[in-house]
């Protein structure tokens, strides 16, 4: 199952925030998207799993537009982790959770055995198992993170969306839940922040500045002094890392790259 934006315009109030953006996310592919703050990210994501219609171009699931897609139908193939869970009521963690095998039901078809053993490992798979019977409003900011993550796995679809996945999430539970999601194989998309994230996980990366694509590749190709400085504004060291054999940032400071200019903004492979 594949993803892809063809050249995806979206404006708001006149303002154009995303310009002919085009990304393509192959069978079982880990894809990145990264990008200063505002750049895009999260409006190019909506388009991509219908919130938002583009003004032009077209979002393809599967080699078909979305658009003419029924949302049962991509909701049993397009899962989404998104930054806001607007919910209007407060629910029981396993009754959320349960909500994602709604796609798979007829109308008011009850549970089978089934739907209760997916739900219950992918409580078990997001570590959350112990706060089945929780109220969802009284959930930490990271615990709702894990349930709505819990609620994309028991969709069982196979392309996932994740914006800013490890928002919100401890060091252990970012990388728990990437490790997840990465021995899943779906096909995955994911807004992210954290570059070292990143260069550990993806396949690909896509670089959004000011809604363009101006990057994209490999981890090693697109994650460089020279591009960090030109979409980031800031010094890295960049280095293989010997265990992951991705590349490995480090920021530095301005203050440092007054004293040390040549030690940094160079990669270095060890
Ligand atoms: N509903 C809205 N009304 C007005 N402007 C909006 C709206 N939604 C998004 N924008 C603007 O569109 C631009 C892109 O926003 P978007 O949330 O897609 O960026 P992002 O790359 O996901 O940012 P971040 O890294 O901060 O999450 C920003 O300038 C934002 O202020």
């Amino acid at each position: 199952m594949t993803l892809e934006a063809q050249h995806v315009s979206y404006s708001i109030h006149d303002q154009r925030i995303l310009h002919e953006v085009s990304i393509q996310i192959k069978e079982k592919q880990f894809v990145g998207l990264i990008g200063p703050n505002g750049s895009g990210k999260s409006t190019l994501l909506k388009n991509m799993y219908r919130l938002l219609k583009p003004e032009s171009g077209t979002i393809l699931l599967n080699e078909k537009d979305i658009l003419q897609q029924s949302s049962k139908s991509i909701a049993k193939n397009l899962a989404v982790v998104s930054q806001e869970t607007p919910l209007l009521f407060d629910f029981q963690v396993i009754d959320l959770v349960s909500m994602g095998r709604t796609p798979h039901k007829k109308l008011f078809e009850l549970d089978h055995e089934d739907d209760f053993r997916i739900v219950k490992e992918a409580l078990s798979q997001t570590g959350i198992a112990h706060l089945e019977t929780r109220s969802f409003s009284s959930l930490s900011g990271g615990e709702k993170k894990r349930v709505m993550v819990a609620r994309a796995l028991a969709q069982q679809a196979q392309v996932i969306i994740l914006d800013e996945p490890t928002n919100h999430l401890d060091i252990q539970h970012q990388l728990q839940l990437m490790d997840l999601i990465q021995t899943l194989h779906l096909t995955v998309v994911a807004a992210l922040h954290d570059l070292n994230i990143a260069a550990m996980y993806c396949d690909t990366i896509y670089v959004l500045q000011q809604g363009r694509i101006v990057h994209y590749g490999t981890p090693e190709e697109v994650l460089t002094p020279a591009v960090l400085w030109e979409v980031f504004g800031v010094h890295a060291d960049i280095q293989m890392h010997h265990l992951t054999g991705r590349p490995y940032l480090t920021y530095v400071s301005e203050q440092f790259t007054k004293i040390a200019p040549k030690e940094t903004s160079t990669i270095q492979i060890t």
